[in-house]
């Protein structure tokens, strides 16, 4: 389990975070929602490791990994993180991504292979194994991130507005992917969008985000029938409209 105790968080003068506490299990998809600039990024830049609180805690399966005065380095949590951008290499073909993924699994290089050709073919990306990030489509560019991430054997896998440059029929594949990955690894996934529908889509509970801190904090299902405060009943307005 994910805990974030009391986290805060500022950047000079600007408070991204004001006191932000959740729970995120290992067999659920939580997703964080909220305006531009309301803190999402920052949240997921902490719990993985790239970014230090000015106060509170993270734990990762009962173990602290960030406090304001100790950090623990993002490759020794048990996570990885999709980036907005995807960080691809882009002198690599898609097989080389997984290989490398799983270096320290003490797997032969034979079995290596074998798994990176499984674990492509389970992203629909068989066929693609010798292809570099540029000859992929951005939805294939999507699906070697996340079966890169897969690769690494994370329990957690932290995404950050994953699917935002993809037309509708992309997403709602990759949407069924993620919740596949979530159902048959038991991977705990933390998905960032700023579109309450596409969290909707794909999360089993949502924290409704406004200006560094968590308005609501429910099942889907219980924000969708009872919105606690005007601002969840904007959000779930503007993306009704
Ligand atoms: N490295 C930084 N230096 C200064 N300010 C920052 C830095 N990172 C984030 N901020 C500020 O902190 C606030 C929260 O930013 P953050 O990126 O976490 O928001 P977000 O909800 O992810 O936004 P978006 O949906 O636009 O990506 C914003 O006001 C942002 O300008």
């Amino acid at each position: 389990m994910i805990q974030v105790i009391n986290i805060q968080k500022g950047f000079g003068r600007t408070r991204a975070l004001s006191e932000i506490s959740l729970e995120a299990g290992q067999k659920e998809i939580l997703a964080l929602v909220g305006p531009s600039g309301c803190g999402k990024t920052t949240l997921l830049r902490i719990i993985a490791g790239f970014e230090r609180p000015d106060k509170g805690k993270v734990l990762i399966n009962s173990r602290e990994v960030s406090k304001p005065d100790y950090i623990m380095e993002p490759y020794k949590r048990k996570i990885s993180m999709i980036f907005q951008d995807l960080a691809l290499w882009p002198h690599m073909s898609a097989q080389a991504h997984i290989m490398f993924a799983l270096e320290n699994d003490g797997m032969s290089k034979k079995e290596r292979l074998l798994k990176s050709r499984e674990i492509l073919k389970s992203v629909n990306l068989n066929g693609h194994e010798k292809r570099r990030p540029h000859q992929l489509s951005g939805g294939e560019k999507q699906r070697l991130a996340i079966a890169r991430a897969i690769a690494s054997s994370s329990e957690y896998l932290l995404m950050d507005e994953p699917f935002s440059n993809l037309d509708i029929f992309i997403k709602d594949e990759l949407q069924k992917l993620i919740v596949g990955i979530k159902n048959l690894l038991h991977t705990g996934i933390i998905y960032v969008t700023h579109n309450i529908d596409e969290a909707f889509a794909v999360a089993d509970r949502i924290a409704v985000m406004n200006n560094g801190h968590i308005e609501q904090l429910d099942k889907s299902e219980q924000i969708q029938k009872y919105p606690k405060n005007d601002f969840v009943r904007k959000m779930l307005r503007l993306n009704n409209a």
